[in-house]
């Protein structure tokens, strides 16, 4: 990533050139007149070559005004040009009525043309356009025997002089230096780029002579042993680095033939090279840093492939379909005709009593109830309809009656009514549907299947958190499992991690065994699954100091969201050293939070709402379960930052309220009935079945397998009654103080967070220790954004500082 620089305020110096300003005015004449003289040089410099001779004898009358001159501009054309070709440089002194004329386009051209040249400039080109007149009016010195023009008297006397000393052949050797080192600093020609020019060429040449596709057996054996060489090196360096500036890879890699091309300089292409004033110097190099670093790191991903987050447990394997049971056991959904039938006939009885007449009647057969959808006959409103919702329940009584009037987006009116022999909606059959296995989601979950017996699939990152509500004994537990058994069959260890709250502490149990694999908790905890209020009360808010920490990572990253995030890491573009890792997503999954709210209010509360409002963004998903759906559960804080709810059977209408904000989950047939919303429309669903039996399979399927050596652990949090004041007596402090001390006095920088990465510790305590190192009077005072001082210089006086302390104490 490019780091913006911080540019200290220059201390006012003596400026390089000369500072005299001229107004535009000024400048547009003095331009124009620098590009007559410059043409005038030229026009008479170029008729000088053919007209010298003639000229020569009126040199020295150049002030008589009869005599007439053959050069195109005359006498004064004849003496300047005698002046600069002959007694100067040769045809060499033609390079200054072209930087003439250049350096009056310069002040006479507009702004912001491309014409626009900095002052700078101007006078590196005359510096570097007199030196090239200088070295070729020598080197034509040479021949000033044959043609006394090509070089002048300059070039002449200079080379002569050269000669004296160092004779013709050294004067050779000199010039041709000379002709080296002019083009490596003023033209930037290397010796690798002038022999990558030739072997392109010779490439080039090659192949025009052998036109034919198949490589000769030579090419053949070179190109296996490369193929076999980068193969070596992948297997030795996987798992592969990942872009650092300090990473060197210390792998002898096959012979690699030199790139047959010149490497463009982006540098050198875009940026004016030793302007200081130009502004747009900084911005072009900013952008080279970063496309630097995109093009170090395209070239990680080219020589080892995508980061892959699966590395470490590579050999993990998903649970085969087989754990899971087939309750249909290759059953159908069968209609009842009679069925049918009868419930036709009792709606449109029954409707008819309340004068409701019926257009058509069509019926849609689900797993558990089958919705018959009505047109009423024109004229009918159907506010009737939906008034008479109890009286129709009545009338056709039967439980779990369902009335939805009107359709959303239809005209019509849905009755649903249960079915006698409701089928089980297996775990496997939603797990196995193309819909769950292609779909292209973050976090699918398969909950079950509609009325219209499709599979049911949503994902939990987009919901963004989940609200599940349901009597006792209808459906929610297996609900949870089909949550979670969903997230174990489509997201690798790496990539999905659970914090599980269970109070009950007989639901979630069987995921102990994936710990290492599926389980985040804190560190220090013994269990994973968290069991104990005041344990949750400290998982929340280590999850707010995660979120926090993931906020940061991701600020600095510069991107939105987990996702973008890890799509960045996996292309190698953030740096490891800088803090940066694949960010696993986290699923909160609460169950009985009435229980829990019951016990510890606010404190619960607030961190739930506070993940809820900001967590989505960076990966952190909340389910949080209750049988209870009463107000003071599902408060209006709660409420507002759960909009996907699920709800399975509840008691009362109001409970039905509470959760979805209407009725309808009274009504429900329990055992799996369930309905969804995500903010708009109610959809029911059958929840797929998945019994605890499977579970433990599936469970013991992924615990058997290699686990990482610990779950995910999340950042320390210590309640506030563990906090402590400055003057805190050396007893008090904690275990880790010496080793945290010895750590900033070695690297003489006072800050938390190098003891939370030197240490392993959380923020929070990380943060303690600090206060006690101050109070100890180790570290100095809080310095802002600053790190603080350390007052310790070395490790043997600390040694000392601490044995005095300790007689003193
Ligand atoms: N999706 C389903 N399909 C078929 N039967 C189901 C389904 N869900 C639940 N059942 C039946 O209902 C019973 C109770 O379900 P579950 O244990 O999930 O209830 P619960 O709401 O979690 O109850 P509690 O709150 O007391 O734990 C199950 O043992 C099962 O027989």
């Amino acid at each position: 990533m490019a780091k913006k620089k911080i540019t200290k305020p220059k201390s006012p110096k003596k400026p390089l050139i000369p500072s005299f300003t001229l107004s535009r005015r000024q400048e547009v004449i003095i331009g124009l007149l620098l590009m007559g003289l410059g043409v005038i040089l030229l026009f008479s410099f170029i008729s000088f070559f053919f007209t010298w001779r003639e000229d020569q004898s009126i040199l020295g009358n150049i002030s008589d005004r009869e005599i007439v001159a053959q050069n195109w501009l005359s006498k004064i054309g004849a003496g300047l040009s005698d002046f600069f070709i002959y007694d100067g440089f040769g045809i060499a002194a033609l390079s200054i009525p072209v930087l003439i004329i250049i350096t009056g386009i310069f002040l006479f051209a507009p702004k912001k043309d491309v014409f626009t040249l900095s002052r700078k400039r101007i006078l590196n080109l005359w510096f570097w356009g007199l030196l090239l007149m200088l070295w070729l009016s020598m080197t034509m010195g040479f021949f000033h025997a044959s043609n006394p023009l090509l070089g002048g008297k300059v070039g002449m006397e200079l080379n002569d002089f050269l000669q004296d000393y160092i004779g013709l052949l050294g004067t050779i050797v000199v010039m041709i230096i000379l002709a080296i080192i002019y083009m490596v600093l003023r033209l930037n020609i290397t010796p690798e780029k002038v022999s990558a020019y030739f072997n392109k060429k010779a490439s080039e040449v090659k192949d025009s002579f052998e036109p034919d596709l198949v490589a000769s057996d030579e090419e053949q054996d070179w190109e296996k042993a490369t193929i076999e060489g980068q193969k070596a090196v992948e297997d030795v360096v996987k798992p592969a680095p990942i872009i650092t500036e300090e990473m060197e890879v210390s792998i002898s890699e096959p012979e690699i033939i030199p790139e047959p091309e010149i490497i463009p300089e982006p540098v050198l292409k875009t940026i004016p090279k030793t302007d200081e004033d130009d502004v747009d110097v900084e911005i072009n190099a900013v952008i080279d840093e970063d496309e630097d670093i995109n093009s170090k790191a395209e070239k990680i991903v080219e020589d080892f492939g995508e980061f892959d987050p699966t590395l470490e447990l590579s050999n993990f394997k998903f649970p085969p379909l087989e754990l899971l049971k087939d309750y249909s056991q290759g059953k159908t959904i069968t209609i009842n005709e009679e069925e049918l039938q009868a419930n036709k006939l009792k709606i449109v009885e029954t409707l008819n009593n309340y004068k409701i007449g019926i257009a058509k009647i069509t019926a849609t057969i689900g797993p558990t109830v089958t919705l018959y959808e009505i047109v009423p006959e024109a004229g009918v409103r159907i506010s009737k309809i939906k008034n008479l919702e109890d009286d129709i329940a009545l009338s056709l009584a039967a439980l779990g009656i369902r009335i939805i009037a009107p359709i959303p987006g239809k005209g019509t009116i849905g009755i649903e009514v249960p079915n006698q022999n409701p089928s089980i909606v297996s775990m496997r059959s939603v797990i196995a549907s193309p819909k769950f296995q292609k779909a292209e989601m973050e976090l699918p979950i398969a909950f079950g299947k509609t009325i219209s017996n499709e599979t049911f699939v949503v994902d939990l990152a987009k919901m963004p958190h989940l609200l599940m509500a349901g009597a006792t004994g209808q459906g929610k537990s297996v609900g949870l499992n089909a949550v979670l058994t969903s997230l174990l069959y489509s997201k690798h260890p790496a990539e999905v991690k659970f914090v599980l709250v269970d109070p009950k502490k007989v639901e979630l149990t069987l995921f102990n065994k994936i710990e290492r694999h599926y389980l985040a908790k804190l560190p220090d905890s013994g269990e994973a699954i968290i069991t104990d209020n005041s344990l949750v009360i400290n998982t929340l808010n280590s999850l707010c100091i995660e979120m926090d920490q993931r906020y940061d990572i991701l600020k600095e990253a510069m991107c939105r969201n987990i996702k973008e995030y890890n799509a960045k890491f996996k292309a190698r573009k953030l740096n490891p050293a800088n803090g940066h890792k694949f960010l696993p997503y986290i699923v909160l999954v609460v169950d009985e939070f009435a229980d829990l709210i019951m016990t510890a209010g606010k404190e619960v509360e607030t961190p739930i709402a506070r993940l809820a409002q900001l967590a989505r963004a960076i990966g952190i998903h909340l389910i949080i379960a209750t049988q209870r759906p009463s107000v003071n559960v599902i408060t209006g804080m709660i409420k507002a930052n759960f909009p996907a709810r699920v709800s399975f059977r509840v008691q009362q209408k109001v409970d039905s309220r509470t959760i979805l904000d209407s009725g309808g989950a009274d009504q429900l047939i329990g055992r799996g009935d369930m309905l969804y919303t995500s903010g708009n429309e109610i959809i029911r669903i059958q929840c797929a079945f998945v019994d605890t039996p499977e579970v433990e399979k599936i469970t013991d399927f992924i615990g058997s397998q290699k686990a990482y050596p610990d779950a995910y652990l999340l950042p320390e949090y210590v309640g506030e009654e563990g906090g402590t004041s400055l003057d805190i007596s050396i007893d008090e402090r904690d275990s880790k103080f010496r080793e945290a001390a010895e750590v900033l006095v070695i690297a003489q920088q006072g800050s938390a967070s190098l003891l939370q990465r030197k240490l392993k510790l959380g923020y929070n305590r990380a943060g303690r220790i600090i206060d006690q190192l101050e109070a100890a009077g180790i570290v100095g005072g809080f310095e802002g954004s600053k790190a603080r001082q350390v007052l310790i210089p070395d490790l043997a006086s600390l040694e000392v500082f601490l044995n005095e302390e300790k007689n003193k104490g």
